[in-house]
């Protein structure tokens, strides 16, 4: 039995270099963004689990001994779907359970529109954990963000680091760290280990085969297998610019994967390229806060320029981002896609001797092309527990509106 209300939030990301390439085990350099999703959980009607996901049109309620009698069922009748039970952080969803839990829910065999993969991530996350750890109780969940869906900022890993927080926390396998009286916590080192590799495991049903940068991010805020960049990073000033063309990454993931298998010879040096522009931007960004000269601003321009035409090649370019890189260098800036690309967002990097008016001519231009565009804030807390009375009024009125 769950008694408490409380919500749970991540942060999206922003990544500067290394798209794509990461899946492959290059380097990227990503940071926390100041847009999350939050989740609220709360004690619901007996036997029965509720979720809520209005960014996508979900609201669906289970019996939960129906759900545990799937899992059963999933983990008698076949060897093959014994490993629900048998669980192991590390293995992927197998195509059988995710076909099994697609029957149960309804959704059509290949169906890849976001409420299909948001629901088939809850239930697996959901019927993984428990297998593991013991019954999710009875609860109620919505999950509202601030983070457009599918445009490149990492909402689906915000999502699922939401997800397996709040139902590791309800399962017992993690603590609650929020004392009363308290208006946040975070969880310890290993907890937020924890809550990762079952991130992961979301972001697999979601995007098929992610690289673990976007899950990662919305736990620590850190792209970990980096230095800690971040705190220097808010030293650059980003606009960020969404298309609003909608794309799906597990798509694009996969056409990369298959340009390279087409023609390795000349896919794989643009990889081997893409990575040294990460770590020359590493440095880049190492060397600024001692020597914040404005002659490092034309470097980074050159790498966004550099890498934009590589994302192109690797396929993952749209005419909507080529006509964002347009109307910026039109101003004298520099843009480049962030995240899966094929549309969603494109960054602007703003030096810091560009003129307000610049950058408002800029917002100008990209609004009347139909986008959207904001400057942000680079560099958030990771995986975070909220009491519900401590969120703001616009969060709260969005997750008891649904
Ligand atoms: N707030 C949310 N509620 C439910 N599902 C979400 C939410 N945010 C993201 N998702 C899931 O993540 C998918 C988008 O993931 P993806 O294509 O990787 O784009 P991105 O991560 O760049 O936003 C959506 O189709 C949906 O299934
Ligand atoms: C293209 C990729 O590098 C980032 C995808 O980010 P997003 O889902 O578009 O926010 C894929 C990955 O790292 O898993
Ligand atoms: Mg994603």
């Amino acid at each position: 039995m769950w008694a408490r209300e409380l919500a749970v939030s991540a942060p999206g990301k922003v990544i500067l270099h290394g798209e794509h390439a990461v899946v492959l085990g290059k380097v990227a350099l990503a940071v926390a963004l100041d847009l999350r999703t939050f989740l609220r959980l709360r004690p619901g009607a007996e036997g029965r689990l509720s979720v809520s996901l209005p960014g996508v049109g979900v609201l669906r309620s289970w019996d939960t001994p129906g759900l545990w009698a799937l899992r059963g069922r999933i983990c008698l009748n076949s060897p093959l779907l014994a490993s629900i039970a048998d669980f192991d952080e590390s293995k992927s969803p197998s195509v059988e359970q995710l076909d099994a839990l697609r029957e149960f829910a309804g959704i059509a065999a290949g169906a890849s529109a976001p409420e299909s993969l948001a629901t088939l991530a809850f239930l697996y996350m959901c019927l993984a954990i428990s297998a593991k750890y013991g019954d999710v109780p009875s609860v109620d969940i919505v999950v509202w963000s601030e983070l457009p869906t599918g445009a490149g900022l990492g909402s689906s890993a915000a999502y699922a680091v939401c997800l397996a927080a709040a139902l590791l926390m309800v399962c017992g396998a993690i603590s609650c760290p929020l004392q009363e009286g308290e208006s946040t916590a975070r969880w310890t080192e290993e907890e937020l280990t924890l809550i990762n590799s079952w991130a992961f495991r979301g972001e697999r049903v979601i995007h098929g085969n992610p690289s673990g940068v976007d899950n990662a991010v919305g736990t620590w805020a850190l792209w970990d297998s980096l230095p800690p960049v971040a705190s220097r990073v808010p030293t650059l000033r980003i606009l960020l610019t969404n298309t609003k063309v909608p794309r799906s990454t597990k798509v694009l993931v996969a056409g990369v994967k298959e340009k390279i298998l087409k023609f390795p010879a000349i896919m794989n040096p643009v990889l081997d390229s893409i990575d040294a522009i990460s770590q020359e931007c590493q440095s880049v960004l190492e060397a600024m806060p001692a020597n914040p000269s404005p002659e490092h601003y034309p470097v980074l321009e050159e790498f966004f320029d550099i890498n934009q035409h590589h994302l192109n090649v690797l396929g993952v370019g749209h005419p909507s981002l080529d006509r964002l890189c347009q109307v910026t260098a039109s101003h004298s800036l520099h843009s480049k896609l962030t995240g899966a690309g094929g549309g969603g967002c494109g960054i602007t990097l703003l030096p810091p001797d560009t003129s307000p008016l610049a950058v408002e001519a800029a917002k100008q231009d990209l609004c009347a092309c139909g986008f959207e565009c904001w400057e942000t804030k680079i560099g958030a807390p990771g995986v975070t527990l909220h009491s519900c009375s401590s969120l703001s009024a616009q969060v709260l009125h969005a997750l008891t509106q649904s």
